[in-house]
């Protein structure tokens, strides 16, 4: 089991850099199957799980794709398949943003329903409605939505009942090679959906609108390869500011964008961080005690539920008490357990979490209960006395580039342990087989050959080494 342990009390200064942003490429990269011709080339991609996961869907589906220094190269001419793998959807939420691309490329498509973060129900009545709008007919077999279409998607106007990231990104995808206009009312207007609108005019696609709630798609004959740079991860952004400021720090988070961010930076002016805007990313700087704010998340331009749990992370040392409200996802405190193991005081009423501030944390072993619950729990970490222990890094893995490494490098005492099976080395199996047919020989004489053989095997089996990984300190 992979740990991050962190030793609290050192104050973060100095510069760090902010990776493409995970929420961006993730759409990109299943966009890239809409093109029929030529390559796609895909800049500031970072080396995330979730990036990883979705190569493995695009090749699965026979795109092909080369990564070299955050670049990501892809052919998608020659697309062989319309299933998704299950064990890559279940992975990753994402996953299911191919059905948009794949239906409009090659009429049908079967994906499994998605997992991820167990941060609420997340259903995809809104994907689905969209698809049916533009014509496609949806079966829901064991597990899995199968999605056909008889000819071209035709263009449609769609209302989304909850103006959903991940569904104004499917319809925008599927329109695009849609017969028609498509319009979405009441869409998503998160900086991603802009990112991924760029892209897809790049390849040649018609999208007026995105970044409001109206967006307006004329459908095209065909798309192409694109080059594209990702928008840098708002929330990477917005995950270093906190560390900064939780440990009364000064640090230049580089490639962070104001405008991204906007509603994070505005709550943290209110409780006396101080933010300037520098020419490529933004100062953070914070001295004495801060104020109490209540948040309330929202989808964009409110303030954004994946900084939820890094904002509670503050407000446990910040003067005063605070409510904090979640309205995006119905399950997305289950920190708090672990924020009170290190001595936080918080208690959830139903979708409120209500923060005594100026709590003293002690370190202490904790968990991630899912992705930025665990960045917070580092920034909470960073702050806390002692020495903690953070679980569950896994989720850590699918949307931060090096976290301890670039912790690490602001001055914070951090370190990631690896427990890893190491398997020999090829000379040292061939040493092994060596061995074992010199013991089978000695054992010929007493015991039949095969039993000879098959005994030595086990013997070595059993002691094939398991190293454990000396800690890596970043
Ligand atoms: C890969 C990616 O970009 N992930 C982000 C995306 O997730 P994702 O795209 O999954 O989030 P959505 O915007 O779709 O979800 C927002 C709300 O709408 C609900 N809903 C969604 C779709 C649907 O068909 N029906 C429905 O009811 C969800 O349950 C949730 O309550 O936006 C979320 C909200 O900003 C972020 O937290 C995630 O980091
Ligand atoms: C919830 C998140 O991601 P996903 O939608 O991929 O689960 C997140 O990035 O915080």
């Amino acid at each position: 089991m992979s740990k991050i342990i962190v030793r609290g009390g050192r104050r973060l200064t100095g510069t760090v850099k902010v990776s493409g942003a995970k929420n961006s490429v993730l759409p990109i990269l299943a966009a890239s199957l809409l093109a029929s011709e030529g390559e796609s080339v895909i800049h500031d991609v970072p080396l995330l799980d979730d990036v990883i996961t979705i190569q493995k869907v695009l090749s699965s589906l026979g795109a092909g794709l080369t990564y070299q220094s955050e670049t990501m190269r892809i052919h998608a001419s020659q697309l062989t398949a319309v299933e998704a793998p299950y064990d890559l959807v279940r992975k990753m939420r994402a996953s299911f943003l191919v059905m948009g691309p794949l239906l409009a490329r090659l009429g049908s498509a079967k994906i499994y329903l998605p997992g991820g973060c167990a941060i609420g129900t997340r259903p995809i009545d809104q994907h689905l409605k969209g698809f049916e709008a533009m014509g496609a007919e949806i079966n829901l077999g064991q597990g899995c939505i199968e999605a056909k279409i008889n000819g071209r998607l035709r263009g449609a106007k769609i209302y989304l009942d909850v103006a959903s990231v991940g569904a104004t990104e499917n319809i925008m995808m599927a329109a695009a090679l849609a017969e028609g206009t498509t319009t979405i009312e009441n869409a998503a207007k998160e900086p991603e959906i802009v990112d991924l609108a760029n892209y897809l005019n790049a390849m040649g696609a018609k999208v007026r609108g995105a970044g409001t709630g109206l967006i307006r798609i004329e459908g095209v004959q065909s798309l192409k390869g694109a080059v594209h740079t990702v928008i840098p991860d708002r929330v990477e952004a917005g995950t270093y500011i906190i560390a900064a400021a939780i440990t009364g720090g000064d640090v230049y988070v580089e490639g962070a964008i104001a405008d991204h961010l906007a509603p994070v930076i505005s709550k943290l002016q209110e409780m006396g961080v101080e933010i300037r805007e520098g020419d490529n990313g933004l100062h953070v700087k914070a001295e004495g005690p801060l104020r109490s704010v209540d948040v309330k998340t929202l989808p964009h331009p409110g303030f954004p539920t994946d900084m939820q749990s890094q904002m509670m992370a503050l407000l446990m040392v910040s003067e005063g008490t605070s409510v904090v409200t979640e309205t995006v996802f119905e399950n997305r405190f289950m920190h708090v357990e672990e924020f009170n193991k290190l001595q936080g005081q918080i208690k959830v009423e139903g979708r409120s979490a209500i923060v005594n501030g100026n709590t003293p944390l002690v370190g202490a072993k904790v968990c991630a209960t899912d992705l930025r619950a665990g960045a917070a729990l580092i920034c909470a970490a960073l702050r806390a006395e002692g020495e903690s222990e953070i679980t569950g890094t896994h989720h850590v893995d699918r949307g931060y580039v090096d976290l301890a490494k670039k912790l690490g490098s602001l001055g914070a005492e951090i370190r990631r342990e690896e427990e890893t099976v190491v398997l020999p080395q090829e000379e040292s199996v061939a040493e092994l087989i060596s061995e074992i047919n010199q013991e089978v020989a000695a054992m010929a004489s007493t015991e039949t050959a095969e039993q000879a053989s098959a005994d030595a095997s086990y013997k070595r089996e059993k002691e094939i080494p398991v190293l454990k990984v000396q800690p890596t300190w970043a």
